[in-house]
């Protein structure tokens, strides 16, 4: 396990990062989420030691993460950094031997990546006459071709199309279920929220919820419910201690406490037929929005100049 624990880091006078705390389990996605400079790329430098924090520790199933650690490490970091007029299967197997791999197992490896990734037809090819969508399959397999023990990967799925997203997503979810700590960060919710089995929301350099995504979704979904009945519901907004939001068609969205809830669907049942009743969970997106909404950007804008030095 990946374990953060108060981090904290500034650039100057700008804090960026405040107590970061949270946990990437092994064998686990977890999903690593946040708006533009919430601070995710930088969580991320910092536990690949690129940057060193200001305070606080990162530890690796609870020992200090030093440099042979690191060399385990897959990274897959936000800036592409790979050579353009080099080809992807030369270039794969070169990274493999940095990493201590033979030269005969850098090539297994580099060949079978770049089969699974649907490239193993272009990997005499050099990267610069690639699309956009090959050149991220080709990073993403540059983060895995050592066969990491630890998986950290920033924005892996940004320029790719639907069914390339599905393909990646399987490639990692393979390294995850191998048992290593998986950390990625997206903006796309809905392929976060299909993926990841837990989250960590960051706003303005700070933690605002870590959970399994079916935690997040129970804890989030302010005990909203959806009664579908077959007879007419209108009768529910006289129900007290019931915050209809919406009534439509056959569909009844409200807000109740747990027991007030389940009156209404006894009494529903008692009234006619019931096709469906069901807690609503919100999406990530709803999530994401609920908690963020209040929290000030964190983009490195100038801090304002003290009033003296507005004043001069
Ligand atoms: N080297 C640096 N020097 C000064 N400020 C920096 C540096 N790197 C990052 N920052 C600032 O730190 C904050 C967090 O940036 P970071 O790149 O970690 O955010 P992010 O969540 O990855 O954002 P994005 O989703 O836009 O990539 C931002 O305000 C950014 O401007």
């Amino acid at each position: 396990m990946i374990s953060l624990r108060g981090v904290n880091k500034s650039f100057g006078s700008h804090q960026v990062l405040q107590d970061v705390t949270f946990d990437v389990a092994r064998g686990r996605l977890t999903g690593f989420v946040g708006g533009n400079g919430a601070g995710k790329t930088t969580t991320m430098r910092i536990i690949l030691g690129v940057l060193s924090a200001g305070s606080g520790e990162v530890t690796l199933d609870g020992r200090a993460v030093d440099g042979d650690a690191l060399r385990g490490f897959g990274y897959m970091p936000e800036e592409r950094g790979l050579y353009p007029k080099m080809e992807i299967a030369e270039q794969l197997t070169y990274l493999a031997r940095l990493h201590g791999i033979d030269k005969a197992g850098a090539t297994k490896r580099s060949d079978a990546l770049l089969e699974r990734l649907g490239l193993g037809e272009r990997r005499s090819d050099k990267l610069e006459t690639l699309s956009l969508g090959n050149q991220q399959r080709v990073q993403v397999a540059a983060a895995l071709v050592h066969e990491p023990d630890v998986l950290i990967m920033d924005e892996p799925f940004s320029g790719l199309d639907p069914l390339a997203v599905d393909e990646v997503v399987a490639v990692i979810g393979e390294h995850a279920a191998r048992g290593i700590p998986v950390l990625f960060s997206s903006h796309q919710l809905e392929v976060v929220e299909r993926l990841c089995d837990d989250l960590v929301i960051i706003a303005g350099g700070q933690i605002r919820a870590t959970g399994s995504r079916e935690e997040l979704r129970a804890a989030h979904s302010g005990d909203r419910w959806e009664l579908v009945a077959r007879t007419d519901a209108g009768w529910v907004r006289s129900v007290g201690g019931v915050d209809v939001e919406e009534l439509a068609g056959d569909t009844t969205v409200f807000r109740a406490s747990e027991s007030v809830a389940q009156q209404v669907l006894r009494d529903a049942v008692g009234r006619g037929d019931v096709s469906s009743f069901r807690p609503v969970r919100p999406t990530l997106g709803e999530i994401f929005r609920d908690i963020v909404v209040d929290v000030p950007r964190n983009d490195g804008e100038p801090e304002l100049a003290s009033s003296k030095e507005a004043a001069a």
